[in-house]
């Protein structure tokens, strides 16, 4: 006989105990209220074992290694090559070994309870839960169930891939030696960071990118990440589409690729193939279909949210939107709903800061709304309303060089409409003369004309994600280009970058 699943009630049911289902728990504790978060994995999520934490360690003592051997007076006190298995070693740390005990330690500091198990929605405000302790858990939640679930990998669709033992991320980053060649299928962020990555540990490395790398970002940027993928062996075959892979008898694996050239075939062999061709919400298996949400046309479900993360469109027994509840006001989605969703899983973004400046409006909103403090949608650039997703997501690719960027390109610009201008200039300035020899960058300041402030920046060149935040806190702030010009940079830092490029806009 199957036991009685247990019951249990709480304010807020978060799925997933990512970095992102982490923060709303978080906030929706601080608020006042009760929470338990459900973690089919390592508590802690991508992330912390499988992709910030894992990769920026693979790439940083390349990055600084390169940094010394770019400064005459350094490069003499330095050998020439990294030592892989230290560099290993040091990412196994920053991933705790892949265990989870301080993360678990934090939640119970914080107060919000664990349960080990896979979730789904099986009625609205209940969760089940296949426990990993084997009892099954039914879950009410008086407020709020948020999904938090994260994203799975995107499989292209490439003639054999489907059938061979594969790298994707999570074995990347993980991976405990060195490929002696590895082909990289995918020009993303992912795709780009890790070639770099194992180029500097030691792989012959080929990235196969169907168009041109890292696709938002402006070409000038790109470029020099390109150069310095290249200036690293990485074969870089930009325009390049893998028409199929094939496992030989030795275990290596052999790409065909069909390059721009009239009739062009190539052939790649590696012994390991990394698939990083992008990601897409987790959703499948969390009982959305009863709610009224499928996945159309072969493409993944994808959920819309409100600036509070609050899923619309939820199938609900109380009535719809836009009907009169029992004190004659109009119910809104917010009123109607419970159901949240954000970071991957709300698929607007897919980057940890940006996920939990999500959580955090999310959380804070719940609570609110728990508290009868807040009613139907919040103001934008308040504490509940995640209005950065439209003005100012920022990003740093983390190769050497670096690339950073914020808010909109030209062309995302002129799509919003708006009345558009742009400087650009070479970073070339006593800070970056001083910072390397032969230091190569490039800035970019995109301008709202009617307004005078700014909508977006990009840098590229070494360490530039440094400069980044001043840039966000410009267009989150929508500083008039007048009083930036009052915003002096050090001397001499890359900073005085941003002098160059206001003189050069005409201050
Ligand atoms: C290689 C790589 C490098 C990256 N580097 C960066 C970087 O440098 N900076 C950056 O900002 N972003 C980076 N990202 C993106 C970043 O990893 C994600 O945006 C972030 O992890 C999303 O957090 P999340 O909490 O939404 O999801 P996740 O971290 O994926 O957490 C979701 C959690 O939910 C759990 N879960 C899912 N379904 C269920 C269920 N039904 N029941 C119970 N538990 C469930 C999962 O086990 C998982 O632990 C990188 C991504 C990759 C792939
Ligand atoms: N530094 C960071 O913040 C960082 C680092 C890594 C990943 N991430 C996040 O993780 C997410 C996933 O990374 P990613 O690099 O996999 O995704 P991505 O969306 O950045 O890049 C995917 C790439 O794969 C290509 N692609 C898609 N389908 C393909 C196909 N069928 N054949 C060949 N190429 C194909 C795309 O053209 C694109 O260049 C990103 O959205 C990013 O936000 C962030």
């Amino acid at each position: 006989m199957t036991p009685e699943p247990l019951q249990r009630e709480f304010d807020v049911i978060v799925i997933g105990a990512g970095a992102v289902g982490e923060n709303v728990a978080d906030r929706v504790v601080q608020g006042g209220l009760t929470a338990v978060v459900i973690e089919a994995e390592l508590v802690g999520g991508e992330c912390s074992y499988w992709a910030c934490m894992p990769s920026k360690a693979l790439l940083r003592p390349g990055t600084a290694l390169h940094g010394a051997q770019s400064v005459p007076g350094a490069v003499e006190a330095v050998t020439l090559t990294l030592d892989a298995a230290a560099v290993l070693k040091r990412r196994d740390y920053f991933t705790a070994n892949w265990q989870d005990d301080s993360q678990v330690k934090w939640l119970e500091d914080t107060g919000i309870e664990l349960i080990r198990g896979h979730g789904w929605i099986k009625a609205p405000r209940t969760v089940e839960v296949a426990g990993l302790d084997g009892n099954t858990y039914e879950l009410k939640a008086r407020h709020a169930v948020v999904l938090a679930t994260g994203s799975t990998p995107t499989a292209p669709p490439i003639d054999g891939l489907a059938d061979l033992q594969v790298w994707g991320t999570r074995e990347a980053t993980s991976a405990k030696e060195v490929p002696e060649r590895l082909a990289v299928i995918g020009g993303g962020v992912a795709g780009t960071e890790l070639a770099q990555a194992f180029a500097r540990l030691g792989s012959d490395v080929t990235l196969v990118a169907r168009s041109g790398l890292l696709g938002t970002f402006p070409a000038e940027a790109t470029k020099l990440v390109a150069a310095g993928l290249r200036a690293d062996g990485v074969a870089v075959r930009l325009n390049t589409s893998t028409e199929n892979v094939r496992e030989n008898d030795d275990g290596t694996f052999t790409l065909t690729l069909k390059d721009p050239t009239p009739g062009g075939r190539t052939t790649v062999t590696a012994d390991k193939v990394l698939v990083s061709t992008g990601r897409h919400p987790a959703l499948e298996g969390l009982g959305l279909e009863s709610l009224g949400f499928e996945a159309r046309d072969g493409q993944a479900l994808k959920l819309t949210t409100d600036s509070t993360g609050l899923v619309q469109g939820v199938r609900s027994l109380q009535g719809a939107a836009g009907t009169e509840d029992a004190n004659g006001e109009k119910r809104s989605e917010g009123e109607n709903s419970w159901l949240y969703a954000v970071g991957d899983a709300a698929g607007r973004n897919f980057f940890t800061h940006q996920g939990k400046y999500e959580a955090r409006a999310t959380g804070d909103a719940i609570a609110a709304r728990a508290k009868g403090e807040l009613r139907g949608a919040p103001a934008a650039w308040s504490r509940y309303a995640q209005t950065a997703n439209q003005h100012a997501v920022p990003s740093v690719v983390f190769t050497d060089p670096e690339l950073a960027a914020v808010g909109r390109t030209v062309e995302q610009a002129k799509q919003d409409g708006y009345n558009v201008s742009s400087v650009e200039l070479p970073i070339e300035v006593s800070g970056s003369s001083l910072h390397s020899e032969h230091y190569e960058g490039w800035a970019q300041l995109v301008v709202d004309e009617d307004r005078r402030v700014l909508l977006g920046a990009t840098f590229a060149g070494p360490d530039v994600g440094e400069l980044l935040h001043a840039a966000t806190i410009a267009v989150v702030g929508e500083v008039p280009l007048e009083r930036l010009w009052h915003a002096v940079p050090s001397f001499p830092t890359v900073s005085e970058v941003w002098l160059r490029l206001l003189e050069k806009y005409g201050l």
